[in-house]
């Protein structure tokens, strides 16, 4: 499969590099600084002899090297600064991604799309109006970051192994995104008959903060090595057809009482993108909260004044 990454950027060029080391396809990383995707793309193949991957990445900033792309990844735009929240990032990030979004229109408008750009909730709304991708079609990556740190926090926390820990966090991916310990558990066992409530909430309190103390630490850019595993997961789960159940922001049509908007819901992806939007018997506060933050993304979307 052809897979372009726009934004030859930290995430952009982590994700082709996990790409290609999983030989998930032949990628496209391209950029609008010139030189810079090459540069990448010829030091990650140089890479492939000791590595051991067939996969190849092309560097460019020709954007018809897009056409007859089956995936998109955007990634694209500015990354914040501390004391930054994701939304500051709306204007100039919207005006690069509609930008990004003709392109895509242009050379690849039957390209499944990832939408990685902040704030993306919002951002993968705009993209999906600007290349009229079908909506099962065109998903943002969210989720399964900020369920990877809930999963790491509650593994450190615990002492246990990661790959034990599984745990879930809706909502948009922002500072009221959804993190559900309810449904967090260690090997089977609920973490709510493991821990305390109070180490339960200081450990909700961090995933929600959880890109903030990456950007405090880093002090100019975000993280990206986590983001580039999520997205490769989101890209090996289509490319493998193996149908994960992943938290992705997907458009909602009355699932949790929420319509019209993209939010971050469990979901079954394969081969033909979202199969199936998963339905979880929640609680009426964590509900309230879900609608809560989906509300938020609203408001955002409203800014944009997205023509219908
Ligand atoms: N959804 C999520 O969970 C996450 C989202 N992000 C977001 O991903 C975005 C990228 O982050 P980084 O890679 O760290 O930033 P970066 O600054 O390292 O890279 C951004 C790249 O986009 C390129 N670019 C700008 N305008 C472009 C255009 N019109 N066409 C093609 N390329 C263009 C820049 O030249 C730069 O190379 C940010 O908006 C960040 O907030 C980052 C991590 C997680
Ligand atoms: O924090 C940021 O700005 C980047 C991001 O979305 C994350 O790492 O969760």
């Amino acid at each position: 499969m052809k897979i372009a990454v726009i934004g030859a950027g930290f995430v952009g060029a982590t994700t082709a590099q996990r790409l290609v080391e999983r030989n998930l396809g032949e990628v496209v990383l391209y950029d609008i600084v010139e030189g810079l995707p090459q540069g990448k793309a010829l030091d990650m193949m140089e890479s492939a002899p000791i590595w051991g991957f067939e996969s190849r990445v092309l560097g460019t900033n020709d954007p018809k090297d897009l056409s007859g792309a089956e995936m998109v990844v955007i990634a694209s735009g500015m990354a914040r600064q501390p004391g930054m929240s994701r939304d500051d990032l709306l204007e100039r990030n919207a005006g690069i991604v509609a930008s990004v979004a003709d392109l895509v229109h242009e050379h690849a408008h039957q390209a499944m799309v990832i939408v990685v750009t902040n704030p993306v909730d919002a951002l993968t709304h705009l993209v999906a109006a600007k290349v009229g991708t079908p909506k099962d079609r065109i998903f943002g990556m969210g989720g399964i970051l900020d369920s990877a740190r809930f999963r790491h926090f509650i593994a450190t926390e615990m002492g246990v192994a990661q790959a034990d820990v599984d745990a879930m966090v809706l909502g948009g991916h922002g500072d009221d995104m959804v993190p559900l310990p309810r449904f967090a558990t260690v090997n089977g066992v609920s973490i709510e008959t493991l821990l305390s409530a109070d180490q339960i909430q200081k450990l909700v309190a961090r995933t929600r903060d959880g890109g903030a103390e990456i950007v405090r630490y880093l002090k100019k850019g975000s993280a990206y090595y986590a983001p580039a595993a999520a997205i490769a997961q989101m890209v090996e789960s289509v490319v493998r057809d193996q149908k994960r159940l992943l938290p992705c922001s997907v458009w909602c049509s009355g699932q949790y009482g929420i319509t019209g908007q993209f939010v971050g819901l469990p979901v079954i992806l394969g081969r033909s993108g979202v199969e199936k939007i998963v339905e979880l018997p929640l609680s009426a506060a964590e509900l309230k909260e879900l609608q809560g933050s989906s509300a938020h993304v609203a408001a955002k979307v409203a800014k944009l004044q997205i023509a219908a």
